[in-house]
C-alpha cells in the first residue's frame, strides 16, 4: 500500500458512472493498494460493471446511484457533463454535507454541482487523465469553501495514488488544466500516430516504428521531468545540430506553425469546457 493510500485506508470511495475515467482511477487505486471492497461503483448498463467485477472480484457494483452515494465518504461523479444533473437526481434528497463530492466532468462548475447536490455539500472539481490507469495520471484539483482540510488531503491521496495532482486556486484554471493535461494524452497520441504512420511509410516495420516512437516520447518527457530547472527550449536545442536533420524537421514544423496550431487547439478546449458548463447548467 502506498503512503497516499494509507491516508485513505479507512475511507470508502464511490464512482457514479463506470466509464473510461472511472475505470482508470479505480484501477489505479486498486493497484496502489486500496482494497476493492472499499470501492463502490454504479452504472446503468451491466457490461462495464461486469467487466470490472471480473477483474476485481471484491468490488461493490450496483445499478443504483443512491446506494453508492449512501455507502461512501468520497463520491467521484464520473459521468458526462450533460448527464451530471440526471445522474445526481438519484440522490438529491440525501444529506451529502458530511461527504465529499469529487466531479471529474469537464466544464461543470462547483456552482452547478452545489445547485444539484445542495449548497452545503463539499465539492471538488478534478480534471484527471486516462494515464491514471497505469499510475502516470496528471490531475488538477479545485475545492469549494466547504471542503475540509482532511477532505483535501484525502482527495490529493486519491489522485496521487494514480499519478501526480496539483491544486489550483481559481476555479476557471480547471478549464486550462483540461486543455493541457485532461485532453492532453490525446494530443500526444495524435502526434505519435502521425510519427508511426510516417515511420512505416519510410520503411520501418510497424512494431519498430511504434516502439521507437513510444520510447522517444517517454524519454523526452522524462528529460523534462528530471531537468526542471532547464528550459524545455534548451533541451530541444541540445538535439538540434546546426544544419542537421533535426533542424530540417523543426523548420518544417515551424513553417507550418505548430506552436500556433497547439495554441489554437488548447484555446478550443477551454472554449468547449465553457460550453459544456452551459449545457450542464440547463
Ligand atoms: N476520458 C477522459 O480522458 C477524461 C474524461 N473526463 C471526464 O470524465 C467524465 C466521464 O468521461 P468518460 O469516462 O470518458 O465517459 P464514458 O462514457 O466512458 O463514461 C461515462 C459513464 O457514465 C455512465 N452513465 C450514464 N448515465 C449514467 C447515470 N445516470 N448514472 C450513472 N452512470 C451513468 C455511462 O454508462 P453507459 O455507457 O452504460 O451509458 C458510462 O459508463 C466526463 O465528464 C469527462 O468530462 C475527465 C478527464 C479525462
Ligand atoms: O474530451 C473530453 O471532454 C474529456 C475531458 C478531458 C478528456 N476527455
Amino acid at each position: 500500500m502506498t503512503d497516499s493510500i494509507e491516508l485513505l485506508s479507512k475511507a470508502k470511495v464511490g464512482f457514479i458512472g463506470a466509464g473510461n475515467m472511472a475505470a482508470s482511477i479505480l484501477g489505479g487505486l486498486i493497484q496502489s493498494g486500496l482494497p476493492a471492497e472499499s470501492i463502490y461503483v454504479s452504472n446503468p448498463s451491466a457490461g462495464k460493471l461486469d467487466a470490472l467485477k471480473e477483474k476485481y472480484p471484491n468490488l461493490n457494483i450496483t445499478h443504483d446511484n443512491a446506494e453508492v452515494a449512501s455507502n461512501v465518504e468520497y463520491l467521484l461523479l464520473s459521468v458526462k457533463p450533460h448527464i451530471m444533473s440526471s445522474a445526481c437526481a438519484d440522490f438529491k434528497d440525501m444529506d451529502l454535507s458530511q461527504k465529499c463530492a469529487i466531479s471529474v466532468a469537464a466544464g461543470v462548475t462547483c456552482e452547478t454541482l452545489n445547485t444539484i447536490l445542495g449548497a452545503d455539500v463539499p465539492v471538488v472539481r478534478s480534471m484527471p487523465n486516462t494515464p491514471s490507469l497505469i499510475g502516470y495520471g496528471a490531475t488538477g484539483l479545485y475545492a469549494n469553501d466547504q471542503v475540509t482540510e482532511q477532505q483535501r488531503e484525502a482527495t490529493s491521496a486519491i489522485f496521487d495514488a494514480v499519478g501526480i495532482s496539483v491544486w489550483v486556486e481559481e476555479e476557471n484554471l480547471i478549464d486550462s488544466v483540461t486543455a493541457v493535461s485532461g485532453s492532453g494524452p490525446a494530443h500526444y497520441f495524435l502526434f505519435m500516430e502521425s510519427v508511426v504512420q510516417t515511420g512505416i511509410e519510410l520503411g520501418l516495420p510497424e512494431a519498430t516504428a511504434r516502439e521507437l516512437a513510444a520510447q522517444t516520447a517517454l524519454g523526452a518527457a522524462a528529460m523534462v521531468q528530471q531537468n526542471d530547472d532547464m528550459d524545455i527550449g534548451q533541451l530541444r536545442r541540445n538535439v538540434t545540430s546546426p544544419g542537421g536533420t533535426t533542424a530540417a524537421a523543426l523548420d518544417t514544423l515551424n513553417e507550418h506553425k505548430l506552436p500556433d496550431i497547439v495554441k489554437k487547439a488548447l484555446e478550443a478546449s477551454v472554449k468547449r469546457a465553457k460550453e459544456l458548463a452551459e449545457i450542464a447548467n440547463q
